[in-house]
């Protein structure tokens, strides 16, 4: 008799860490283990990642996770992944050794080949096909980069010998030993060339962006085997069945399966989402469309607002200031001043994402009097993290026209209850967090398991979401407008600031 399945497995690869963890049939967490890599920043401006080392930790806190919750291969009932989007690999087919350094999302080298392909008239044709916005943030033009500026690359391309994936799409890879080239519809609806309305690569798109289709994997649905882990270093034969981009995974988690649903993820970014149903809703707030997941060959969709910089400014005035020495610190030292002074801090370290998509934008300091002090700066930088999630709301409550009952939150700096108090002030909604704030692993790990009967359907799952804490709106909606308005004030001295090239 086979050993019975008692957990799934989610593997969470994201910007800054690569974690793992099983979950029970209860949603609740087994075993987590998490594991920091480097961050390469070459020039101003741009990001990037040894994938060799995102392989080596994802996989090693893969094994440690399945020890700490003390599971056999047996008893694993299916793997999911999760994962950091639009970051680019190029690897060599018959190697598996990438040819370059992963360009990572943040990185704002192709900002100038956007502006080529805006004058060029390409920006209706773009946004209409994959529901994104022109933007060095997505995968096309960082993948044409490397096809342009590694020796050899765009022949050996042409060639066959040189296979691109976004994260997933290398985990997946590695883990199966090189026998799945495959991304899932979530992680293709970020790059630029996939065409959001027939579910596969874009000839016409390719064609603009010169990219050889030879060197793109096979678009699958977020939930379905894939093939088995064959890799050292980890149990075989586990059944990878789930992929899905990070934020759409956590939309998933956070069991917001019904139109109208969103949920608003505070990590190195805020990633805020609304299920909009089995049709692309389009934008004319400049939010993208993007493909929340395909299940049982039914596609979900979801508006998108995405912030570059959230937690990742907390992170700043840790290594980069030293004004605090640990995250959590900030806690304290902002709730220290009963307001923050009125200072400003806008935190367009990696320019400005949506509805601004400005990557000249630089970050900015304003208001400062000789009064302020780092507790202000402190305040001002959860406050900003809160600011930039409202106008994301904004926008989408007008795009989609509903009013949101409430939102529900995820993320590293979700931590803070002083953040999520000021969330809903200026929200004018209650701010729900769960009680498992991993809901990104949680999403990835439903995906796989729904397809390998591990749960039975969505209800089972939305049976198991439980609330942790509610913040309930505490100011007036005046106060909240003259906030916000006096917020975007400070956002135009931070716009069209850099003249790099
Ligand atoms: N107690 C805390 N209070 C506020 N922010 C926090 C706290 N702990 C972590 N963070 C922030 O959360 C972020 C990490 O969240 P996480 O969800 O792990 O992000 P990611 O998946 O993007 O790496 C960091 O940027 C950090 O600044
Ligand atoms: O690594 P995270 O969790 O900050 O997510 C990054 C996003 O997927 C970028 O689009």
């Amino acid at each position: 008799m086979p050993p019975v399945t008692k957990a799934v497995l989610a593997l969470d690869q994201g910007t800054t860490s690569s974690r793992a963890i099983a979950f029970g049939r209860d949603g609740r967490v087994l075993g987590v283990a998490q594991q920091e890599f480097r961050q390469i920043f070459p020039q101003p401006g741009w990001v990037e990642h040894d994938a060799g080392e995102i392989w080596r930790t994802q996989r090693d806190v893969a094994a440690q996770a399945l020890a700490k919750a003390g599971l056999s291969a047996g008893e694993v009932a299916a793997v999911g992944i999760t994962n950091q989007r639009e970051t680019t690999v190029v690897w060599d087919r018959k190697t598996g050794a990438p040819i370059a350094h992963a360009i990572v999302w943040q990185d704002r080298r192709t900002a100038a080949r956007c502006d080529t392909l805006r004058q060029a008239g390409h920006e209706a044709l773009f946004a209409e096909r994959t529901g994104l916005v022109l933007d060095a943030y997505f995968s096309g033009t960082k993948l044409a980069w490397i096809l342009d500026n590694v020796a050899g690359a765009r022949a050996r391309a042409e060639r066959g010998e040189l296979a691109f994936g976004t994260i997933d799409t290398w985990l997946a890879w590695k883990l199966s030993n090189g026998a799945a080239h495959v991304t899932d519809v979530s992680n293709a609806s970020r790059t630029l060339l996939f065409n959001i309305h027939t579910l596969d690569w874009d000839d016409e798109l390719l064609a603009i962006l010169d990219i050889p289709r030879a060197l793109l994997p096979r678009v699958v649905a977020s939930s379905g085997v894939v093939a088995t882990t064959e890799c050292e270093g980890l149990p075989r034969g586990m059944a990878i069945a789930g992929i899905a981009g990070d934020q759409q995974a956590a939309l998933f988690g956070q069991a917001c399966h019904r139109p109208g649903m969103a949920k608003n993820t505070y990590g190195t970014g805020c990633f805020l989402l609304m299920n909009t149903g089995e049709r692309p809703a389009r934008s004319s707030h400049r939010l993208l469309t993007t493909v929340a997941w395909k299940r049982q060959d039914k596609t979900q969709y979801a508006l998108e607002g995405s912030v570059f910089i959230a937690g990742a400014a907390i992170q700043w005035l840790r290594d980069g200031l030293g004004i605090i020495s640990s995250a959590p610190e900030i806690e304290s030292l902002a709730a220290s001043v009963p307001d923050a002074g009125g200072v400003f801090f806008v935190p367009a370290l990696a320019g400005l994402g949506a509805p601004y998509w400005d990557p000249r934008a630089r970050g900015a300091i304003v208001g400062l009097t000789r009064g302020a002090t780092r507790a202000h700066l402190a305040r001002a930088t959860l406050e900003a993290i809160a600011f930039q999630s409202a106008e994301l709301l904004e926008a989408m409550t007008a795009d989609a026209a509903i009013h949101l009952t409430e939102l529900r939150v995820d993320g590293g700096a979700t931590a803070s209850n002083l953040l999520m108090q000021m969330q809903a002030n200026l929200l004018g909604v209650p701010v729900v967090r769960p009680k498992v704030t991993e809901t990104t692993a949680l999403g990835a790990a439903y995906l796989a398991g729904l397809a390998t009967g591990f749960w039975r359907d969505e209800a089972e799952i939305a049976a198991l979401w439980e609330r942790d804490r509610v913040f309930e709106p505490a100011l007036s909606r005046d106060a909240a407008a003259t906030r916000l308005a006096e917020w975007k004030r400070a956002v135009e001295r931070a716009r069209d600031w850099s003249r790099d090239s």
